[in-house]
């Protein structure tokens, strides 16, 4: 682990760092700070991990903006943002023994939540109810993988419906300085992965 660290204690005041309530226009529900997680308890508490790096939050406002624009009516829910090295070694851990290890970021190499520059999100419609994207968020399977959605689809293991949804929170993101991975519909790195765990500080 080369990069700076700081601890999840010490971002509140932090000039790198800024709180989730002040991007507007987003709906916050972080599902580790809960027990609605794969894990099955709150992972979080009493850290506060409502934080984003500056830099992340300054390409969330731009989302939020061009959602405005080009879908009105629609709300990004984010599910996860700021997690601290301490919270990714659990995940690890518990899924230690599975196959299901290429869903994590392996602790060592560092998530790029952990910078703070990264997002798990997903849409709200105008009753403030979540999209339908044929899966939920952390749904282990290759029914998550964007990158098999064409097969899904043809497969009709996804529906058109699901891969519009989806469509539209890839666009809101992608538009704006986000990169998917091939494996999670929720999961956007701001940028790019390699440049954000050669130069951010990595929060413990
Ligand atoms: C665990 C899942 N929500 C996630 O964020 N996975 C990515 C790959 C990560 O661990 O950084
Ligand atoms: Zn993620």
């Amino acid at each position: 682990m080369n990069a700076p660290t700081v601890p999840c204690e010490a971002i509140h005041g932090h000039p790198d760092f800024r709180r989730l309530d002040s991007i507007a226009g987003i709906a916050v529900d972080l599902r580790y700070a809960t027990a609605d997680n794969f894990v099955g308890r709150d992972l979080y508490s009493p850290l506060d991990c409502h934080w984003l790096h500056k830099h992340a939050a300054a390409a969330l406002e731009q989302s939020v903006a061009w959602l405005a624009a080009h879908k009105p009516e629609y709300t990004l829910l984010v599910l996860d943002a700021l997690r601290p090295q301490r919270v990714q070694e659990q995940l690890w851990t518990t899924l230690q023994g599975t196959d299901l290890l290429a869903y994590i970021a392996e602790p060592a190499r560092g998530s790029i939540h952990s910078f703070g520059m990264a997002l798990d999100l997903t849409l709200l419609d105008a009753q403030g109810r979540e999209l339908d994207m044929g899966t939920g968020f952390d749904d282990m399977s290759e029914r998550s993988h964007p990158a098999l959605e064409a097969d899904m689809l043809a497969a009709g293991e996804l529906s058109a419906q699901h891969l519009d949804n989806r469509r539209w929170l890839r666009d809101a993101m992608l538009h704006n300085g986000w990169h998917g991975i091939n494996t999670e519909w929720w999961h956007f790195d701001c940028g790019d992965r390699l440049h954000v765990r050669r130069h951010y500080m990595r929060v413990l």
